[in-house]
């Protein structure tokens, strides 16, 4: 696990981002939209979401629109600096986001 709350330099940011397609970096927070047929299925994403934030102790901005959900995270306790621990989310989101109907 990538669990470094060390802040990464932009080269170490951008070899990660390099293998997670669909994510970049935009206001100093790593971010994705996913996108779903319909609400219900995004909504259910967000809980989903919620547990592995729990698990982790780490935890995005969600905003939830009708058939979209963003995640954005950067690490507060590094002074809001992008860690291995917000790849780690990332990476953990990817494997869940599938299984949920989210492109
Ligand atoms: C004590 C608790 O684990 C910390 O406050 C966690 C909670 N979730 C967090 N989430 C994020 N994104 N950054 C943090 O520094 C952070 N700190």
């Amino acid at each position: 696990m990538d669990a470094s709350v060390d802040p990464l330099t932009d080269k170490e940011i951008e070899d990660r981002l390099a293998e997670l397609p669909g994510w970049s970096v935009a206001d100093g927070r790593l971010t994705r939209t996913y996108s779903f047929e319909r609400h219900l299925p995004a909504a259910a994403m967000v809980v989903h979401v919620a547990q592995i934030q729990e698990e982790l102790g780490h935890h995005s901005q969600l905003t939830l629109g009708y058939n979209t959900l963003t995640l954005a995270v950067n690490t507060h306790s590094a002074g809001n600096a992008i860690t291995g621990l917000d790849f780690t989310l990332a990476r953990r989101v990817e494997e869940i986001a599938t299984g949920h109907g989210a492109s």
